[in-house]
This record gives C-alpha cells, sequence and structure tokens, in this order.
C-alpha cells in the first residue's frame, strides 16, 4: 500500500502526472470499527469488479479538532496504526488529506473536481452519514451531481448493534465508562493501546486513548496480565519481571467496580 500525504502541492504534482483511475472509499476511520470494515469491504468489492486498484482518503488531523478547536481529541488509533489495518484489508493507496481551514471551506463541487476527479476517482464508497464541503453541506446522494456525472457512488447501509450506530464516538464513550468489552465488540477485535515505560509506571504513547480509571485484564503478547489505569495517562503494570521499554496492550475486561475518569 502506497501512502501520499495530499497536500496542496502534491495535489497540483499529481495534475500533471497521468494519473490512474481508481474506487474511493471516504473518511476518517478512527479505529477501523466493524462499520468502517464494511465500508472498505464493498469497497473492495466494487475495485475489483473494475479491475480498478481501491484508494482511501482520509484527513488529519481529525476535522473536530479544526473546527471546534479541541486540542484534547481522543483518538483511538495513530496514523501509522491505521495505515497497516488499511493495508491487510485490501487497500492500494491511502490518501491522507491535512484537514485546515482552507480545506474545510471548499465548496462541495470543488472538492468533488479538485480532489476527487484529480486523483482519478470512477467511483466513491462511503457510508450514508458521509458528508464533504463547507460546512458539511455535501453527501452521498449529491455526489455523482457534483462530479458532472463522471464518478458512480455506493451509500453503505448503518451498521448497527444493540439499535446504536456503531460509531468511533460510541467506542469512545465505551472506553470512558470502562466497557472495554463493548468497544472489542464495535471494532471486532481487542483495543490496543501501546505504552512507554516512566520509571515504575507506563505513559499512554500519542493518539491512543485509555478506558475509565481502574484494574482491567489485558492480554501482552498472548500472556494475561492485570493492569491498573491511574489516570488518563498512566497505567500501572504489575510484575516481578524487569519492566520493558515499551508494551502493547490488549482490553480485555475490567476486573473491578465501576469507576469513571472525570
Ligand atoms: C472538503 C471538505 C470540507 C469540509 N468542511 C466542513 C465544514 O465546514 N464543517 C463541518 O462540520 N465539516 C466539514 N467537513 C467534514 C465532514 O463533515 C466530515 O467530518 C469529514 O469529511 C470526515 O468524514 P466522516 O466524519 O464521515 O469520516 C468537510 C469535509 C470535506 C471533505
Ligand atoms: N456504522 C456505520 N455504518 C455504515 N457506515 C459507516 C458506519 N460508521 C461509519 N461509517 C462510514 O465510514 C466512513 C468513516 O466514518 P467516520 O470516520 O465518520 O466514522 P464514525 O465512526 O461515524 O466517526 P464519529 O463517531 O467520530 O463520527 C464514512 O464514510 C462513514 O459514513
Amino acid at each position: 500500500m502506497k501512502t501520499i500525504v495530499l497536500n496542496e502541492e502534491e495535489l497540483h504534482g499529481v495534475l500533471g502526472k497521468n494519473i490512474e483511475s481508481c474506487v474511493m472509499a471516504l473518511g476518517f476511520f478512527d479505529g477501523l470499527h466493524l462499520g468502517h470494515q464494511e465500508v472498505i469491504r464493498q469497497a473492495k468489492v466494487e475495485a475489483n469488479k473494475r479491475n480498478l486498484p481501491l484508494a482511501i482518503m482520509s484527513f488529519f488531523p481529525h476535522p473536530k479538532t479544526v473546527l471546534m478547536k479541541r486540542s484534547d481529541f481522543p483518538y483511538l488509533m495513530p496514523l501509522e496504526e491505521k495505515k497497516k489495518r488499511m493495508s491487510s484489508l485490501g487497500v492500494d493507496l491511502f490518501y491522507v488529506v491535512p484537514f485546515n481551514h482552507a480545506f474545510a471551506s471548499l465548496s462541495p463541487e470543488v472538492f468533488v473536481k479538485q480532489y476527487l476527479l484529480t486523483l482519478g476517482v470512477k467511483h466513491a464508497v462511503a457510508g450514508f452519514d458521509f458528508h464533504y464541503g463547507n460546512k458539511g453541506v455535501g453527501h452521498m446522494a449529491r455526489l455523482a451531481t457534483d462530479s458532472g456525472y463522471q464518478i458512480t457512488t455506493t451509500s453503505v447501509s448503518k451498521l448497527s448493534r444493540n439499535g446504536l450506530k456503531i460509531s468511533s464516538s460510541y467506542i469512545r464513550s465505551c472506553l470512558q465508562q470502562g466497557e472495554v468489552d463493548l468497544a472489542n465488540a464495535l471494532l471486532g477485535r481487542p483495543y490496543q493501546v501501546k505504552l512507554q515505560r516512566n520509571g515504575s509506571t507506563y505513559w499512554v504513547k500519542p493518539f491512543y486513548t485509555l478506558p475509565a480509571l481502574g484494574e482491567y485484564e489485558v492480554n501482552c503478547q498472548g500472556d494475561m496480565h492485570t493492569v491498573k489505569v491511574l489516570s488518563k495517562e498512566e497505567v500501572e503494570w504489575q510484575s516481578n519481571k524487569t519492566l520493558p521499554k515499551e508494551l502493547s496492550i490488549h482490553w480485555l475486561k475490567k476486573t473491578d467496580a465501576k469507576e469513571q475518569i472525570s
């Protein structure tokens, strides 16, 4: 999989080249949960049907950090992990567009023409609630029109669980409640976090979110352990062995009574 950070310069560079046609899935895709996996699965089917590569367009940082000025946004995974998972889902090209005020203010038509048509998109796939263009007024039902009927579309229906849309926000709220087992069910795998040793405890690495304070059973390289979340950033690891510099853990379940991060 090739990753391209698509700033203005890169885009203008692409304009001069003989760009290959593609099928593209669009969205932020934080966590790559079951809803995201379904969008990418359907996009892969469309790409295979046409014998075209599958591209993803994502954004960075998260639009809410720019539009709502949220500096403490609780990301579920860093870009590096998103890349690895995208690649294992059969994505050929991963475009990351820097999300800033200038980009956010593009009209839906200009976004579709300047970005999607320039990148050779023949078919676009996104969820029923994907929005694009200034104030988020663009949506899947008008993307074909915005492209002058050069792009066809697939709008993926809502994937729900317990009557609620599976979403990154839902997973963030599960983590905040310590409901890591429900977060795992929405992700389709145990939630993973990377930690870095800081003396006798561990700090969470950037772009991961810890669950609520308290004790949890976790899996670390196939072994079960108990850890204690001490704060939004800090984890205590109980072990008699020498502590490694870095740990990658998968959260399994909360083992004490619920406590919330205030
Ligand atoms: C060109 C462009 C401009 C956008 N402008 C706005 C905006 O002004 N206001 C807004 O709330 N969202 C805006 N969005 C963000 C979308 O609403 C949405 O958050 C983003 O495309 C990620 O999609 P997803 O959240 O469905 O993954 C824009 C998106 C694009 C692609
Ligand atoms: N449950 C779902 N069913 C169908 N499509 C979905 C679902 N969740 C997300 N999508 C689609 O996947 C793409 C990426 O979505 P996005 O990153 O906005 O996820 P989200 O989980 O809705 O995030 P958030 O909760 O932060 O709004 C978009 O095209 C979106 O419409």
